[in-house]
């Protein structure tokens, strides 16, 4: 028999159980089942599914602008007192297309003003758009925008903006000098209209400030490499920072040094350490993918750690719904943070009912692990300041089939933190190194409620009363040569009721010392639409969106934390709290 704990719906379940008997040991895959007989029934799609236009999709805490789409997150930097974030911004359409840089500005990274945009398509070189870039902050303390100017063919130079008043903290009003672009498009092997999204400059041992711009050379990707002595005459060096025959181009590069095991972040423009290690992140397939490797200052290039020539076994900075992510070094508490875009997963045609389009994932700190092969992401500590009434238990176990439910928390703005305990890891099943090349398929295959040796354990989130929607983030562990590698799948499938969504069973492996560790961790934030979680202690990070129809219907959510494994775990620590409402964008300042 299934063990349900403290759990609400006993009569309920009862109830399923008579009219639906169905299989004890796959309780979510049952209760959904069960459910699905049920539809018809009791909720006809056409009469049940309220509209998608609703403003309790909009996040509490996720950063959003009023309307209108948005995507990459551009040029983040703490400037006296503020952290400053620009956008991509389309202020007249909730669809792609003519780009501007919005700008906001916080104290706390949590609250945020909206101010006038500081990039608006004024030139013949950016007509199609002000694309994506970067802020430096030069050495007489003055920041400067690099960003790509798309012109009426949709042709990309690299162009510059300072600001008019730099000691004004909220940086409201940015000049286009008469130089620019500052970067064309020419030279050997490139294409010009893949050409594009500068990073933040660095300067080299001979003093000398470099940047990478994210291109397409000879038909592959690449991150080409220029040179400047005073940040407005570029010339590009005669070979990339680094390139790659795997893909095509890549968007957005961003480039940075990280100190193995260290939480505190380095300033690319300040001595780096030697110990230290560099961080390529480019933009492609959807996703953000990484490498980390050394700077060889002599040879002015990235030297990868390991090349992997298939791309689809890159590391991922997250493995759901996140892309264009940029990272800046925050010399107010020296930490690197890490912003990403996630898209909306429905229509274009539900966007513009909506009126809107995209958030930003959370800031997150973001460094290297201790031997220096993976990044680990954390939410900023500001996130926590938005917490309220603690929910604790411990020592929860869960057997074969148990839910657990997290009451006394607002489900639908939460942060939960858990730890899982096995109790033994004896019948982990064993690792097939192929499920790497597709996670997605895996975790489509690994589903919640099928049994395995050791999890699925986890959380489910944004349940209705009977289940029949629901999202579930949960961990798998296999056995490997070494250590065990662990599965985290955030699933989407039965997130919602509605058609015509993009609901895929994200999914990605970190591999971990579980015999040493003893306890594997998750942090899911729930923000309506959003459901953004991190396993293993941020090795793995997964951003979705789901659109819940109980939550416009006011039916409230569940949330559960469960084990359908065939090994009990033990649930040693489980924090959760409800989310304050964040102040985002409310007003113009
Ligand atoms: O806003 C331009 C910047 O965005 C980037 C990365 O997101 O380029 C994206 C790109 O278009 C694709 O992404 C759009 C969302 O950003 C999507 O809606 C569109 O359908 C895609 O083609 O933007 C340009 C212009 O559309 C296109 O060349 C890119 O692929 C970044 O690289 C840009 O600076």
């Amino acid at each position: 028999m299934f063990h349900h704990r403290h759990g609400c719906g006993w009569p309920f379940l009862l109830l399923l159980l008579l009219l639906f008997p169905f299989d004890e040991s796959s309780l979510l895959r049952g209760q959904a089942a069960a459910a699905d007989s049920h539809r018809v029934v009791l909720y006809p799609q056409s009469t049940r599914v309220s509209s998608i236009v609703s403003s309790k999709y909009r996040t509490a805490f996720h950063f959003q602008p009023p309307k209108n789409w948005i995507n990459d997150p551009n040029g983040p930097l703490y400037y006296k007192g503020l952290y400053h974030l620009f956008y991509q911004y389309n202020p007249g359409s909730v669809v792609p297309g003519n780009k501007t840089w919005a700008h906001s500005v916080s104290a706390d990274l949590v609250n945020w003003l909206r101010l006038e945009s500081a990039l608006d398509r004024t030139e013949p070189y950016d007509a199609k758009g002000c694309w994506s870039g970067s802020v430096t902050v030069l050495a007489d303390g003055r920041p400067a925008i690099l960003y790509t100017g798309a012109d009426d063919v949709k042709n990309q130079a690299q162009c510059i903006a300072f600001p008019s008043n730099s000691s004004d903290p909220y940086l409201r009003e940015w000049t286009k000098p008469s130089s620019n672009p500052v970067i064309r498009p020419d030279g050997p092997g490139l294409t010009p209209n893949q050409f594009r999204d500068p990073t933040t400059g660095w300067t080299g041992p001979d003093g000398q400030w470099r940047i990478a711009v994210g291109a397409e050379l000879d038909g592959y990707s690449a991150a080409l490499l220029y040179k400047s002595e005073d940040f407005v005459s570029w010339s590009r060096v005669d070979h990339p920072l680094y390139s790659s025959n795997s893909s095509t181009m890549w968007e957005c590069p961003d480039f940075f040094a990280a100190l193995p095991g260290n939480t505190s972040g380095l300033d690319l423009s300040a001595a780096i350490p030697n110990r230290a290690k560099h961080v390529l992140k480019m933009s492609l397939d959807s996703c953000d993918k990484y490498m980390v490797g050394v700077y060889d200052l002599e040879a002015d290039k990235f030297v990868p750690d390991n090349v992997v020539d298939d791309r689809r076994l890159w590391l991922r900075i997250d493995y759901g719904n996140y892309y264009a992510s940029k990272s800046f070094f925050d010399a107010k508490k020296g930490r690197r943070i890490i912003w990403g875009w996630a898209n909306e997963s429905d229509s274009s045609s539900d966007d513009a009912a909506k009126g809107w389009a995209g958030i930003q994932a959370l800031p997150r700190t973001i460094w290297l692990d201790s031997d220096g092969s993976q990044l680990l992401q954390w939410p900023v500590e500001e996130v926590e300041s938005l917490r309220r009434n603690e929910t604790n238990h411990q020592g929860i176990e869960l057997k074969k089939g148990d839910m657990f439910e997290i009451k006394g928390t607002d489900t639908l703005q939460a942060d939960v933190e858990i730890e899982f305990e096995p109790g033994t890891m004896d019948e982990a099943d064993a690792f097939d190194p192929s499920w790497l090349l597709n996670t997605e398929k895996h975790c489509r295959e690994a589903d919640a409620s099928a049994p395995g040796g050791l999890g699925p354990f986890g959380l489910v989130v944004l349940a209705s009363d009977d289940m029949e929607e629901h999202t579930a983030v949960h961990f798998r562990v296999y056995k490997s040569k070494h250590k065990h590698m662990i599965l985290m799948c955030s699933d989407l499938r039965r997130s919602s009721l509605r058609s015509g969504l993009y609901t895929p069973a994200y999914g990605g492996f970190f591999e971990f010392d579980l015999e040493k560790e003893k306890k594997i961790s998750l942090r899911t934030l729930i923000d309506r639409s959003a459901v953004e979680s991190f396993g293993g202690g941020g090795r793995v990070c997964i951003m979705a969106r789901v659109y819940p129809v109980a939550l416009v219907d006011d039916r409230g959510a569940h949330m559960y934390a469960f084990n359908n494994g065939t090994t009990a775990v033990m649930v040693s620590q489980l924090k959760a709290w409800s989310m304050k409402r964040a102040q985002v964008n409310v007003k113009k300042g």
